[in-house]
């Protein structure tokens, strides 16, 4: 096939003129919102490098189409194709709950060890929102993608790995508190010093790179000490460690309060502010979601582990307008692996109906845009968002919370916004 293999220099992505970039179409909706959302990022590329730049995409199975065709789910070559040409993009795939597989989305985030996904939450004007000052909400979350409950170590009730971790916990780990009913289920929570180190670095190095205000960590460490707690140890200590005068750190807060007082502490944290550092604090996962309700412009950057970044992630798309429109990437840092993908699921009630947002892909693409560093395709994609949506031309989500709107389909969207590029 023509184009070019994107590569990567000591970490840095060199992006040809006409780059391969693999897709997964996803299920469900996917076929639908891929369709719409890959015209109109080519239709953007075309008008803004006249031809002189062009995605070769190549189609990579996973999900019920890899199924149907190779009898896996998630065909080794897929893997390899994505790791081989570097940054990749996708729609949605199904998940059953209970049995079954494990998630395909969460194993291609493992086998890539793509560990940070990045999710930017902000509003598009005359978006519908159920509060009333939804620009008031413009944050980007870090989602720590690799550790926490989400690792898959998980056990069954009856089976005899469960029975030989409750008697271990019981005879040798002194659990002897709790109880733990045969019926139990055991699932493991590992969270590392490596893992949060990363994470929180790529989290902080964005919002320098960003020009953001703050990073907060959100936890809950008040109950998962070694966990959760200890993710907000290490996020402060790799703060002060590696971005030192870069930052002003809660930490550093509390030991000035120790030593000199409150005064003293609160005038430290307004000085950095005032030079531009980074405030680094923190808040513990369930008023965190309370006050991005009520105090949304107090926060900025988010890092947080693997559940609370899944939570948080759709409670925040759900302030500017909902999933339909929350882009996300799963990125590793170090190695320059990408995969951007839609936020949401695979609504299957509405596969094949043509009807559903392809926002949340588009705006994924946009940010494959961006970290491609072709800025000028990406902007003319969020300006044709802004006035197609002022023009209350919308699919069906918007539409409903509407007044006086025009519900178009999932293609007609994209027919809508390559017009109004
Ligand atoms: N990264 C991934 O690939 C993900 C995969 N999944 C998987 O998807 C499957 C379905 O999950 P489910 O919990 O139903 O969540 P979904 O995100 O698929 O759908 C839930 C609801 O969200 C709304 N919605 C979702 N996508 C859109 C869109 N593009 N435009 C407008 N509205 C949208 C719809 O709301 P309404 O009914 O109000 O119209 C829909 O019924 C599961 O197997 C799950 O595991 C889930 C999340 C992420
Ligand atoms: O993989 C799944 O089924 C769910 C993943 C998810 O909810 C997410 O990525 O936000
Ligand atoms: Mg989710």
């Amino acid at each position: 096939m023509s184009g070019q293999k994107i590569t990567v220099n000591n970490g840095v992505v060199d992006v040809p003129n006409e780059p391969i970039i693999p897709y997964i179409e996803g299920d469900g909706i996917g076929a639908d919102i891929w369709k719409s959302a890959s015209r109109v990022i080519e239709a953007a590329v075309e008008q803004a490098y006249n031809g002189e730049k062009k995605i070769h995409w190549k189609e990579v199975l996973a999900g019920e189409k890899a199924h149907n065709k190779t009898g896996e789910w998630l065909p080794e070559e897929t893997l390899d194709t994505i790791r081989e040409y570097i940054i990749a993009i996708k729609g949605p795939l199904t998940t059953p709950i209970g049995g079954g597989f494990r998630s395909l989305n969460v194993a291609l985030r493992q086998e890539l060890d793509l560990y940070s996904c990045v999710r930017p939450v902000r509003w598009f004007e005359g978006v519908p929102s159920p509060v009333k000052r939804p620009q008031d909400t413009d944050m980007v979350i870090f989602r720590e993608n690799s550790e926490d409950i989400y690792a898959g170590i998980e056990f069954q009730k009856g089976t005899d790995e469960v029975k030989k971790l409750i008697d271990f916990l019981q005879n040798e780990m002194g659990a002897t508190k709790i109880r733990f009913p045969e019926t139990s289920g055991i699932g493991i929570k590992p969270v590392s010093e490596e893992g949060t180190h990363r994470l929180v670095r790529a989290a902080i190095q964005y919002a320098i790179d960003e020009g953001r205000k703050s990073v907060t960590i959100v936890h809950k460490g008040n109950i998962m000490k070694f966990t959760e707690g200890a993710f907000k140890t290490w996020a402060y200590e790799l703060a002060e460690k590696e971005f030192g005068d870069k930052v002003f750190t809660w930490a550093e807060y509390d030991r000035i309060v120790e030593e000199k007082g409150k005064d003293t502490a609160n005038e430290a944290q307004s000085e950095a502010e005032a030079e531009g550092k980074i405030i680094i604090k923190d808040s513990i996962a369930d008023i965190f979601l309370q006050q991005i309700l009520t105090r949304p412009k107090e926060f900025d950057v988010v890092a947080t582990m693997n559940l609370n970044g899944d939570y948080v992630s759709d409670a925040l798309a759900a302030q500017v307008g909902g999933i339909g429109i929350a882009p996300g990437a799963n990125i590793n840092y170090d190695t320059g692996h990408a995969i951007f993908e839609a936020t949401h699921g695979t609504a299957p009630k509405y596969a094949g109906q043509d009807k559903v947002n392809p926002s949340s892909l588009l705006l994924s693409g946009v940010l494959m845009l961006r970290h491609l560093g072709w800025g000028e395709a990406a902007d003319k994609i969020e300006n044709s968002m802004d006035k197609t949506i002022a023009s209350k031309t919308v699919t069906y989500d918007f539409a409903r919370l509407m007044d006086g709107a025009t519900e178009v389909k999932c293609s007609e969207f994209g027919d809508a916004l390559i017009k109004n590029l």
